[in-house]
């Protein structure tokens, strides 16, 4: 049975094929590498993506050190979990900002899911609190994400950071020519609108292979490849934490619909409170946002065995079960 992909449309038929056929194509994407406890953060993004009753599906990037128990968590949860292999920059001496970020090049795999002509990159350390499923309606041809902050200690290595120059303020220090050409406009690569494409990938791939690590490792090297097509979102659509104490004037919270546990200690399932920042009123209020969607079983997906092995069309109506489930589509009743 065709799935129900469109919802209470009461256009005609042809109008709804068409959504029912570009709805199908676009999908969340997040990444997910080892066996340590990033799975949390995405088992808390497809629930919180359930929240918000997205139409569109959560594909899961796994490398391939995930473990079974983690990938079965995921499909239980309603996702699509899809195995990639990792991808590595070329041998360097390069000390990148955190020694792990060299596993985030293979976030570059996510380009080879051209079934999608359209997804939205989230972060395993992403919250989206309000339905941000109209990003998916954004002209294609672009590259979308919100801008970075230049002011944590991270950056030290940069000298935008030792004159105290940020995008997020360009006229509170003003860049010195001196040091050369201002830094170009610089996102934050945890969340992003692209367009899977297979000559991007490839190209993306061979471009890697020439170019030398950075500290920001994927990061650096996706702003210096999409500079020319980067259009910066609100940060309604990235919160970048860091951004409450280094620029709070740039921050409505109260209007933030994406949330980026980033800076250091402030992953809601490791969150002590005694990191720099850390023990602040409204991290705990996020932190607890977080917490209060992974703990809602009611966002669970409930899903039998049974359903999936009942399921009569085979792995594509296992995936289209998995999908609604993630969309809150109640699955048809036993005809
Ligand atoms: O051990 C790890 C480290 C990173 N990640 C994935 O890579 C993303 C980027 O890493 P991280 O969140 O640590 O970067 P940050 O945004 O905090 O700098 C994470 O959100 C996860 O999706 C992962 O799955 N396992
Ligand atoms: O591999 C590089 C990573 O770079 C970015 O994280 C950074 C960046 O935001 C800095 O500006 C912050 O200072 C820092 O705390 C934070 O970790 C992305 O969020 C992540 O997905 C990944 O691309």
């Amino acid at each position: 049975m065709a799935p129900d992909m469109v919802r209470n449309s009461n256009s005609p038929v042809t109008s709804g094929l068409v959504k029912a056929a570009s709805l199908s194509s676009r999908a969340y994407v997040t990444f997910l590498a080892g066996n340590g406890d990033y799975v949390k953060g995405v088992v808390g993004l497809a629930k919180g993506l359930r929240k918000v009753k997205t139409v569109y599906p959560l594909v899961v990037a796994v490398l391939p050190d995930v473990p079974e128990e983690h990938r079965r968590i995921l499909l239980n949860q309603g996702c699509i979990v899809s195995e990639i292999e990792p991808v590595y920059p070329p041998e360097n001496q390069t000390q990148f900002a955190m020694a792990y970020y060299v596993i985030n090049y293979s976030k570059l795999r996510i380009w080879e899911f051209v079934e999608y002509s359209k997804m939205v990159y989230l972060d395993g350390d992403i919250q989206v609190f309000e339905n941000i499923d109209h990003l998916f309606d954004l002209p294609d041809g672009y590259f979308y994400a919100v801008k970075d902050c230049f002011c944590e200690k991270t950056w030290s290595h940069t000298p935008q950071y030792q004159i105290g120059y940020c995008q997020q303020c360009p006229d509170k220090v003003q860049w010195q020519e001196e040091l050369g050409q201002r830094p170009p406009l610089y996102f934050n690569a945890g969340m992003f609108v692209y367009e899977p494409s297979l000559p991007t990938y490839d190209d993306l791939l061979s471009t890697l292979k020439i170019t030398p690590p950075t500290p920001f490792a994927e990061q650096d090297f996706l702003n210096m490849f999409f500079r020319d097509v980067y259009r910066p979102i609100p940060p309604i659509y990235n919160l970048v934490l860091a951004m409450l104490w280094r620029h709070p004037e740039n921050v409505e919270l109260e209007k933030v619909k994406v949330v980026h546990y980033c800076a250091a200690g402030s992953k809601p399932w490791r969150y002590t409170g005694k990191e720099d920042n850390m023990d602040r009123e409204d991290i705990k209020v996020l932190v607890k946002n977080w917490w209060d969607i992974y703990n809602d079983e009611t966002l669970d997906y409930k899903r039998s065995a049974a359903n999936i092995s009942a399921t009569i069309g085979g792995e594509a109506e296992a995936k289209n079960l998995k999908a609604r489930a993630l969309r809150c589509i109640p699955a048809p009743s036993a005809a």
